[in-house]
């Protein structure tokens, strides 16, 4: 059986587990499991996690389940959030993948299933985590494409990555790039292309996220530099915070699945997650 605590999020084929919820007046988040609901199946909670407070409504349902005697084995959350703050690069900042690991490790999953993981710490940090690639993503984005393209990898961290896309793939070759930042601001100030001459070819610039979107639109403008041909991005998670006007000019199309939010958007082309990720 599932709980879908996002409605707009039902990844999972299954009989479903009707409840409300709302938040008090003073803004409290409240949720109340329909009192006749009575299985002996074990449940599997879905759940777009994006903020504290998604994550405090996990734990009321959590909670309120067990009170239920329900058996919950598996939380499928395709965007573990914190999950960028993998590391103290500065003294005073917390370990934000961590903080979000304890709390749902406190809650005693079996399995939690993850959606392209930024690094391999949320899975290292996550008590039964199992991460779900983005291979079949990319594999539908590339058919959506229709033309041959090179896969191009932003920045150290997505090359291990690209690397097992490409070989899902059957090998198509792939950019190696980088990106600077600048020591104290940790603003980004550069990018390399580690490629000659691009000579018009297409290219799939893929990555996990994109949040304002300065690393592609850079990347981009360096592509372009290499007499690269149309461009293309794709990310898993797409939180797009600052808009799509500046993106939408870099690319000649943008993919994202609905792992963090519903976009219906020109420019944006959705591909839902797929239905059964176990
Ligand atoms: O859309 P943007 O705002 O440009 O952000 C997108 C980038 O942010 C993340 O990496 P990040 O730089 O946080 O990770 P890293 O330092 O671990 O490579 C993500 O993997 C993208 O590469």
């Amino acid at each position: 059986m599932i709980i879908n605590l996002d409605p707009y999020f039902k990844p999972l084929d299954g009989e479903e587990i009707q409840f409300e919820s709302f938040t008090f007046s003073g803004g409290e988040p409240h949720l109340k499991i329909n009192p006749n609901f009575d299985t002996k199946e074990s449940v599997t909670i879905t759940h777009r996690l994006n903020s504290f407070n998604d994550l405090g409504l996990l734990c009321l349902a959590v909670d309120a389940l067990k009170r239920m005697q329900v058996e919950i084995a598996n939380l499928y959350i395709p965007y573990f959030p914190g999950a960028r703050q993998d590391r103290v690069m500065i003294k005073g900042e917390p370990l934000s993948v961590k903080v979000y690991a304890d709390i749902i490790n406190g809650l005693g999953f079996k399995k939690v299933i993850v959606f392209d993981a930024h690094s391999e710490v949320t899975p290292a940090v996550l008590n039964n985590c199992e991460v779900v690639a983005n291979h079949k993503f990319i594999a539908e984005v590339i058919e959506k494409i229709g033309n041959e393209v090179i896969l191009i990898s932003p920045d150290g961290g997505a090359l291990k990555k690209i690397y097992k896309v490409s070989e899902f793939l059957g090998g198509i070759e792939v950019v190696e790039c980088s990106k600077s930042r600048n020591v104290k601001t940790g603003k980004l100030s550069g990018f390399k292309v580690y490629a000659d001459d691009l000579q018009g070819r297409d290219c799939l610039i893929v990555d996990d996220i994109c949040d304002g979107g300065g690393t592609f639109i850079g990347l981009a403008e360096e592509l372009k530099n290499k007499n690269a041909g149309k461009l293309y991005l794709a990310v898993s998670h797409g939180i797009f915070s600052k808009g799509f006007d500046e993106l939408g000019k870099s690319f000649e199309k943008i993919f994202t699945t609905n792992s963090f939010k519903d976009l219906a958007h020109i420019n944006i082309h959705q591909i839902n997650l797929g239905n059964n990720p176990f």
